[in-house]
């Protein structure tokens, strides 16, 4: 930077330059009058980015690039740098300074400061957030090494790992404690959008959290925190109520650590903004039925693994809910479906509740989407936003949320006098509508909601859009007349231009300044009322002053303005017959004249406008006071408003399972404590659609696993539907353990703790590992973690090598599911001799899919598993149907000739040889 005396920039470049200097790492945004604008390099790098003409102004010390963007589409830039460029943005605002302050700040009119650094996991009322997604901002916080880890894995699976993430945007605030192997699935998981790490993290797992994030497009920050942890009771000038004592000490210091670090960069970039997140909510490893990362994205849970998508996923398909925040709910239900039977069965009631009642979910549905984004909404209230327009839709929503109290407790207490049941009657029958009514509370939110109604005025509000909209397309169309090269001081001035020539049409003018909307009621105070009637009065002091002034001048177009240059006139359209002798006598001083207008200053209308200006500034101050107390309400009763969201978002899962029942005709599954499975009529929900919307119809399956049989081991023809199988079982489960009725004619399943796959949809050749290696990975993470409870798919283990390792690395695997793992295991393979060499163990079944052939050579594909072996891959039928060229097919069938008369012959040379040994002894 230049020494103070040596030449600088003009005064607002200079700012750029130092703040540029001082948020090294961000895109600075500059709001200059109406506009926001970049600088020096990075307006050349940013601007055609953003589509922004780079214009040059013209300075002292050279030119200087510059690029801007009327203020109003800030939130359009920030998408494209912030989402889609995943850039940090800090925002310098602008502020006017006092009179007293102007001189010492050399005359400016404006002073500037970065109010906000904008991040990917920072966003919190940006339009363009996904609502139906939440926008998690996560935190690690590796602990040492366990020193007895014997596990001799370098990467140390046991090495416990502390994880922190919330939302901004609605105030989410969690924990977990989680071991390193589980890391790839629980970010996977949570998919944040950004995520923070200590900065002297060790480079191994900085490198796998990069491997993990770079592959789902997130960014990574290391941030080193200005504070030391000391405990969480520190935490409550940032919370809407503190973390409980007992709380305090469930939470591992892992998760302690990682959520200070989380608050502290939050701190950081909203510089300092009152923050009142909710309370941290500890998500417990053994109250969720955990997904590995291959099986979240590989059963294609939120969205697809091709084209990461969300059509065609599961969430895709079972999305009936009607609230943005349901929706969220039901993402992360999908993705964290719970391990507690309690849990489940309450979900499961609620559901058959909406079902058994079409009515009753029908008025719930209208309830709900009438309501609003109450958690967001919130959420902005608590970070000191919010405004006029979101304390009506909360209102709204309130009033939603006290009808849809009144319904639920109306069909309890029906249905208790029907059965004979009521409180005193003393027994313990409960509603399953109960439990959620008992969280219900309403009486603050009411209280609330009533005096939103009574103070703000709605048309008002309306009308005040109407002026701020044709503001934003005069200023909008004045930026698309606007050459850059013009100097930033010099933009300052052109919405004052713009203003002045909307204006110009005095007797428009005169209108827009009698009507300028208010958006409280006048009953709204005592003393907003008190100020109205003053206004009116004065305001008719106006008209009279006007109207006197009119006849003793003869001067029928004279209007009394008030102007920003030139302040109170009086104005003459047509001068003609107008007594100028008389203006004298007023003690008039004349402002200009031209051939048939007059202006003058007249010291009546001069004080009469100061009071009405002042009436109006003082109505202004009353709304917004009136309005203050109105947030504060909002703020006493977050608590409180965000528990009946929550309440509110149950009930929109709930009835849009039941909804998705009925229309698919799907079954309530009996979860148990058990480990068995019995699924008959078993579909794909995602398949099963794909299918009819091509007018093809899904055969159904069964499956059944219990003391007999644990591990399925499934053969089959390509195209027969292995996976489809292999998937869908694990959906069900997925799907019962989230508390939705699943499609199947019966379902009974044995609580899962852990789902894993290794289905081969990630192959990370851009992460340097090869196909093999990846299905490696895959395997030996769910052979370390999968326990007896656990739910394992296994698609084709092995097939990224040569036939016979791939036989024996799967082999090993099915062995140690087998033997070690004991849990249940569905294992499709093309390596027949898999089911030769497990023959003889007890608990394993061979099941198979196949092909029917005529005469013909027609062949149709039989998805029916029956029990055995299908030695038949019918590969060459597919490779048909793919079109392969008849020359390679011709080929293809001459060396498949070829090989199975080789085997022939071998076998005849000695049957004994070629038969596989059986392993089970040797398995001990
Ligand atoms: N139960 C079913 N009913 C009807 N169609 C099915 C069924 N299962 C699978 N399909 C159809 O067959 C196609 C192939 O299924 P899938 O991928 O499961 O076969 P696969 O046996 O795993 O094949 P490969 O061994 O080649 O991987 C699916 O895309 C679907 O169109």
């Amino acid at each position: 930077m230049p020494g103070d005396d040596e030449p600088q920039y003009p005064t607002v470049l200079q700012g750029a330059k130092q703040n540029m200097a001082k948020f090294d790492n961000c895109v600075l945004l500059t709001r200059v009058g109406n506009f926001y604008e970049l600088y020096f390099e990075q307006a050349e790098e940013y601007g055609p980015l953003l589509s922004l003409k780079v214009g040059y102004k013209q300075t002292k010390l050279g030119p200087v690039p510059m690029a801007g963007f009327p203020f109003f589409q800030l939130d359009r830039f920030l998408k494209t740098l912030v989402q889609d460029l995943n850039r940090y943005v800090a925002i310098c605002d602008e502020f006017l300074i006092n009179v007293s302050s102007k001189v010492k700040s050399g005359g400016l009119k404006h002073d500037r400061r970065v109010t906000r650094v904008v991040t990917p996991g920072t966003l919190i009322d940006e339009k363009f957030l996904d609502p139906y997604e939440n926008n998690f901002l996560l935190s690690l916080q590796p602990l040492p090494p366990v020193a007895n880890d014997s596990s001799g894995d370098v990467r140390g699976p046991e090495q416990s790992i502390g994880l922190a993430w919330l939302d901004l945007s609605t105030g989410d605030f969690l924990t977990q404690s989680i071991n390193r192997g589980a890391l790839p699935s629980a970010i996977t998981r949570i998919a944040p959008r950004e995520i923070i790490l200590p900065a002297d993290i060790s480079a191994d797992i900085k490198n796998e959290v990069q491997e993990i994030v770079g592959y789902d497009h997130r960014l990574l920050t290391l941030h080193q925190e200005t504070s030391h942890f000391v405990s969480m009771s520190e935490w409550s000038t940032m919370l809407e109520s503190p973390v409980d004592q007992d709380a305090d000490s469930a939470f591992s210091t892992g998760e302690k650590q990682a959520g200070h670090r989380l608050l502290d960069y939050v701190q950081h970039r909203l510089q300092g903004l009152e923050l009142r997140l909710q309370p941290p909510r500890q998500r417990e490893l053994h109250q969720i039925l955990s997904i590995d990362r291959s099986s979240l994205r590989g059963l294609e849970i939120l969205e697809t693994a091709r084209d990461g998508l969300g059509r065609g996923s599961l969430f895709h398909a079972v999305k009936r809910t009607v609230t943005k925040s349901g929706s969220r709910l039901l993402r992360d239900r999908l993705s964290s479906p719970s391990a507690s039977l309690e849990e489940i069965n309450d979900r499961l009631e609620l559901v058959s509740t909406f079902l058994e009642s079409e009515d009753l979910k029908d008025s719930l549905i209208f309830r709900l989407r009438r309501t609003y984004d109450v958690q967001r909404i919130v959420q902005k209230f608590a970070l000191n936003k919010g405004d006029a327009d979101d304390i009506l839709s909360l209102a709204s929503a309130i009033t939603e949320t006290v009808a849809t109290r009144d319904l639920l407790r109306a069909v309890v207490t029906l249905s208790s006098n029907a059965s004979g049941h009521n409180s005193e009657s003393g027994t313990s029958w409960e509603h399953p509508l109960e439990r959620l009514l008992q969280r219900f509370d309403l009486e603050g939110p009411s209280h609330l909601r009533d005096r939103v109604a009574s103070a703000i005025d709605e048309e008002g509000l309306l009308q005040k859009h109407r002026l701020e909209e044709d503001e934003a397309a005069s200023v909008a169309a004045l930026a698309h007349e606007v050459v850059l090269q013009s100097a930033p001081e010099d933009l300052q001035s052109l919405p004052k231009a713009v203003r002045s020539s909307r204006k110009s049409d005095d007797q428009k003018k005169d209108e827009i300044e009698l009507t300028e909307p208010w958006i409280m009621r006048r009953e709204a105070s005592d003393t907003l009322l008190r100020l109205h009637e003053e206004l009116s009065n004065l305001e008719a002091e106006k008209v009279a002053l006007a109207e006197s002034l009119r006849r003793d001048l003869k001067a029928p177009t004279l209007m009394l303005k008030s102007t920003p240059g030139l302040g109170y006139i009086c104005h003459i359209r047509s001068a003609t017959g107008f007594k100028k002798d008389k203006l004298e006598s007023l003690h008039a001083k004349m402002v200009s004249s031209s051939k048939s207008t007059r202006s003058f200053y007249l010291t009546d209308w001069t004080r009469l406008g100061r009071r009405i200006d002042q009436a109006m500034l003082n109505i202004r101050d009353e709304e917004k006071r009136i309005f203050a107390a109105l947030r504060e309400l909002v703020i006493q009763n977050l608590v409180k408003l965000r528990r009946n969201a929550s309440v509110m978002d149950e009930l929109d899962v709930a009835s849009a399972f039941a909804t998705l029942a009925k229309e698919q005709s799907w079954v309530r599954p009996l979860v148990n404590n058990g480990t068995e499975h019995r699924i008959i009529g078993g579909r794909h929900p995602t398949v099963k659609l794909g299918l009819e919307e091509q007018g093809r119809s899904f055969v159904s399956n069964n499956l059944v696993l219990d003391q007999n049989e644990r591990v399925w081991l499934v053969t089959g023809p390509n195209m027969g539907g292995k996976s489809t199988f292999l998937r869908q079982n694990a959906l069900i489960t997925i799907l019962a353990q989230t508390g939705s009725y699943v499609p199947a004619t019966y379902a009974e399943i044995g609580l899962v703790d852990q789902i894993f796959s290794r289905i081969g949809a990630a192959d990370d050749l851009f992460r340097d590992q090869s196909t093999f290696m990846v299905e490696m990975l895959e395997t030996a993470a769910i052979l370390k973690q999968a326990t007896s409870r656990s739910f394992v798919i296994m698609d084709e283990v092995g097939r990224g090598t040569t036939p016979e390792d791939g036989t024996a690395v799967g082999y090993a695997s099915l062995h140690h599911l087998y033997y070690t793992n004991r849990c249940r295991t569905l294992f499709a393979t093309h390596f027949h001799a898999l089911a030769d060499m497990t023959r003889d163990w007890p608990l394993l079944a061979c099941y198979c899919t196949d092909v029917l052939e005529d005469e013909r050579g027609s062949f149709a594909f039989v998805h029916r598993l029956k029990k055995g072996i299908n030695r038949q891959s019918h590969a060459l039928k597919v490779a048909k149907l793919a079109g392969l060229p008849p020359t390679a097919l011709k080929v293809a069938e001459s060396v498949l000739q070829h090989i199975s008369e080789k085997k022939s012959a071998s076998l005849t040379q000695g049957s004994a040889e070629a038969r596989p040994p059986s392993m089970s002894a040797a398995a001990g």
